[in-house]
C-alpha cells in the first residue's frame, strides 16, 4: 500500500487529466452495455412482432450507442496514452534526476546492467500500473454500482446475484491472480535483471573471456537465466488463464442465476421476459470491465516489484549530502581548500579508509598528493566532489563548508581526471567538447597539439569530425589518456585533478606534457595524484598518504631530506630504475 501511496504522487501533475481518462472509461464500458442492452431489448421485443414505432427508440439506442462506442473509446484511448506519456517523461526525469548524484560514488553496488534494466524495463512497467490497473479498477468499481443499481432498479430479485457475480469476477478473482502471479513475478524480475546484467557484462568483458577461455561457462551462465526466465513467463501466463477462466465462469454463473430466479416470474407474467433478455445482454456485456482488470491484476505484481526496486534508489540517493547555495560568487573563481579532522569508512561495518586528515590547499597551490594504491587518495577526492557524504570531519571549500555548495557550481569548480577516463562513443569533437562546449576549433586543435595528438587527429579520415565510437576502445591507452588530458586543458575549472595522469605515456612524452600541463596550471590549483615518487619537484607541496593516514608532508626537497616513507620509496624506485638500466 505505501508504494502505491507513493506510485500515485507521480500521477498529481496530471490528476485532471487522469480524472478526465477515467471518466471517459466509465462512458466506454457504459455505450457498451448500452449498446448490447438495446441490441437484446430490439431482437426479443422484435420477436413479438410489435409495431416499427414501438421499436423506434431502441433503434434509435443501438444507432447512439453503436457510434458512442467508439468515439469515447477513442477519446479515452487518447487522453489515457497522453497521460501515460507525460507520466513516463516524469518518471524518467525522476529516476536520471536520482541517479545523477548517485552513480559516480556507487557504481560499485549498481551494476551498468542492472542501471539498464532499472532504467528501460523496470519504468515500462511501472507505466502500466496507472493504465492497466488504477483505470480499470475504478472502472471496475463504477460498473460494477451501476449494474447492481440497474438490476435493482428491475427487479429486487436480481440485484444480490448481479452483485456477487461482478465482484467475484472483478474483485475476488483479480485479488487471486495477483497472490499467485506475486512469487513466479518477483523472481521474473529478479531474473530478467540478472540477465541484463550478465548480457551487458559479457559484451563489455567478451576480451577478457575469450582469452581466459570462460566464453561457454559464461554463454551457460545466461541460457540458464533464459530457460528460467521463459519457464516464469510460461507460468504466469498459466495463472492468467486461469483467472480468465475463473472470471467467465462468475459471469456464467450469474446470468445462471438470473434466468434461474427470472424464468418463473416471466412464466406467471410477474416480470417481462424482453427485460431478463436485456438484464442477460448487460451483464455478459459488463465483462469488458472485468477482463481489463483481470490484465492490471496480472501486471500488479510486475508494476510493484519495479515500483520498489526504483524507489529503493531514492533511499540511496539520500545518504548522498545534498547542496545548498554558495552566496558569494568570488569564492567560486578562487577557492582555498581546507579539510578538518576528516575520516571516512566506506560502510559503518568496514574499516576507516581515511583517519583524522587534516590539509590546507591554498588556491594556486600546485599540490601532489601521494601514496601506495589503497591509500585514500581517490577516496578523499570523492569527498571532495562530494560523490560521498562527509560523517565524520569538514571540508571547506572558500571558506564555506561543502555542503553549502550547489551541485551545479561544485562541478563548475572542479575540473577531473579520472585513472580510467571515459571516452564517449561519439565524434572527437565530441570527446573534446564534453566539458568545454564554447570552445571554437582553433581552440580544440591547441588542446590536441598540448598532448601530441594533432598530428594523429590530421590523419583521421573527417578528422575532428571522426567518430572515435565505442567507447573509445579503437583507441590506444595512450591515446585514450592523451584525449582525456586534451579535454583538461579545455576546461576553466580553477581547480585541476589529476588521477594519474601520465599512466600509459611513454617516460619522454610524458615529462613533455606535463611540462605544458604545469604551465598551463599557473593559476589554477593543481593537485596530482600519484604512487610514483618520480620527477615532482615542481610541486609546492607533497603530501604522502599512507593506510588512510597523512604520514608526511612538505615541499619535494624537504621530504627528499628527511628518512620518511617519501624517501624510502624514492630510494625503491631509483633502485629499480638502476636495476632496469643496467
Ligand atoms: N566504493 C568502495 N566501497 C568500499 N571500499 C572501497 C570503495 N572504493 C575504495 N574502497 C577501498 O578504500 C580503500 C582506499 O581506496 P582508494 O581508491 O581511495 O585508494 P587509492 O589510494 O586511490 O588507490 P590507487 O592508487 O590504487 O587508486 C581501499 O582499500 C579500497 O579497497
Amino acid at each position: 500500500m505505501i508504494i502505491i501511496g507513493r506510485l500515485v504522487r507521480f500521477l498529481k501533475p496530471f490528476v485532471v487529466q487522469a480524472g478526465v481518462s477515467i471518466v471517459l472509461g466509465v462512458a466506454a464500458i457504459a455505450t457498451s452495455i448500452g449498446l448490447l442492452g438495446t441490441a437484446a431489448y430490439l431482437i426479443a421485443q422484435a420477436a413479438l412482432h410489435p409495431s416499427i414505432a414501438e421499436l423506434h427508440i431502441a433503434i434509435v439506442g443501438v444507432r447512439f450507442f453503436g457510434l458512442a462506442r467508439s468515439i469515447i473509446r477513442y477519446l479515452e484511448r487518447w487522453v489515457s496514452h497522453g497521460v501515460n506519456l507525460r507520466l513516463l517523461g516524469q518518471l524518467q526525469r525522476w529516476l536520471y534526476r536520482t541517479l545523477v548524484p548517485l552513480l559516480p560514488a556507487r557504481q560499485t553496488l549498481l551494476p551498468s546492467g542492472d542501471v539498464l534494466h532499472r532504467s528501460i524495463t523496470d519504468l515500462e512497467n511501472l507505466e502500466n500500473f496507472y493504465v492497466r490497473f488504477i483505470s480499470p479498477s475504478l472502472v471496475m468499481m463504477v460498473t460494477t454500482i451501476g449494474m447492481v443499481w440497474f438490476s435493482g432498479l428491475l427487479s429486487p430479485a436480481f440485484w444480490p446475484w448481479v452483485a456477487v457475480g461482478l465482484v467475484g469476477a472483478g474483485g475476488l478473482t483479480p485479488l487471486l491472480v495477483y497472490a499467485f502471479q506475486n512469487k513466479p513475478t518477483l523472481r521474473q524480475v529478479e531474473t530478467g535483471a540478472a540477465l541484463n546484467t550478465r548480457i551487458v557484462e559479457f559484451i563489455q568483458g567478451m576480451e577478457d573471456y575469450l582469452l581466459y577461455g570462460q566464453e561457454d561457462f559464461i554463454l551457460a551462465q545466461v541460457e540458464r537465466l533464459e530457460s528460467t526466465y521463459h519457464h516464469l513467463q510460461l507460468r504466469r501466463a498459466h495463472y492468467r488463464g486461469l483467472g480468465d477462466g475463473l472470471s467467465l465462469a462468475w459471469i456464467g454463473m450469474t446470468v445462471w442465476l438470473v434466468l434461474w430466479f427470472g424464468i418463473d416470474p416471466v412464466a406467471r407474467g410477474e416480470f417481462s421476459g424482453v427485460l431478463l433478455v436485456v438484464l442477460v445482454a448487460v451483464i455478459l456485456a459488463s465483462s469488458e470491465a472485468v477482463s481489463a482488470i483481470l490484465q492490471g491484476a496480472q501486471n500488479l505484481p510486475l508494476a510493484l516489484h519495479s515500483a520498489r526496486r526504483l524507489l529503493e534508489l531514492e533511499g540511496m540517493a539520500s545518504r548522498v549530502a545534498v547542496g545548498g547555495e554558495v552566496k558569494d560568487k568570488s569564492v567560486v573563481r578562487r577557492p582555498d581548500i581546507l579539510v578538518r579532522d576528516l575520516s571516512f569508512r566506506y560502510a559503518p561495518d568496514m574499516p576507516l579508509v581515511l583517519d583524522r586528515i587534516n590539509l590546507s590547499i591554498p588556491f594556486g597551490y600546485h599540490i601532489g598528493l601521494l601514496g601506495p594504491s589503497g591509500a585514500g587518495k581517490s577516496t578523499l577526492i570523492h569527498l571532495l566532489l562530494r560523490f560521498w557524504a562527509v560523517e565524520q570531519g569538514e571540508i571547506y571549500l572558500g571558506g564555506v563548508p561543502l555542503a553549502n555548495w550547489d551541485e551545479e557550481t561544485l562541478h563548475q569548480t572542479f575540473m577531473v581526471l579520472e585513472q580510467r577516463p571515459y571516452i564517449f562513443s561519439e565524434t572527437l569533437r565530441g570527446n573534446l567538447s564534453l566539458g568545454a562546449p564554447q570552445a571554437d576549433e582553433s581552440q580544440l586543435w591547441w588542446a590536441l597539439e598540448q598532448v601530441e595528438l594533432a598530428d594523429w587527429a590530421r590523419r583521421l579520415p573527417e578528422r575532428l569530425n571522426t567518430w572515435v565510437g565505442n567507447l573509445g576502445l579503437q583507441l590506444s591507452g595512450g591515446e585514450r589518456q592523451r584525449l582525456a588530458l586534451a579535454r583538461v586543458f579545455l576546461s576553466e575549472a580553477p581547480v585541476i585533478i589529476l588521477d594519474e595522469p601520465t599512466v600509459h605515456l611513454d617516460w619522454t612524452q610524458a615529462t613533455r606534457i606535463t611540462g605544458r600541463l604545469i604551465a598551463w596550471a599557473e593559476r589554477r590549483t593543481l593537485i596530482w595524484i600519484t604512487h610514483l615518487p618520480y620527477g615532482l619537484d615542481w610541486l609546492d607541496e607533497i603530501v604522502v598518504l599512507r593506510q588512510g593516514q597523512i604520514v608526511e608532508q612538505g615541499t619535494p626537497q624537504e621530504l627528499e631530506q628527511g628518512r620518511g616513507f617519501y624517501t624510502r620509496m624514492l630510494n625503491l624506485a631509483r633502485r629499480y630504475a638502476n636495476g632496469f638500466a643496467a
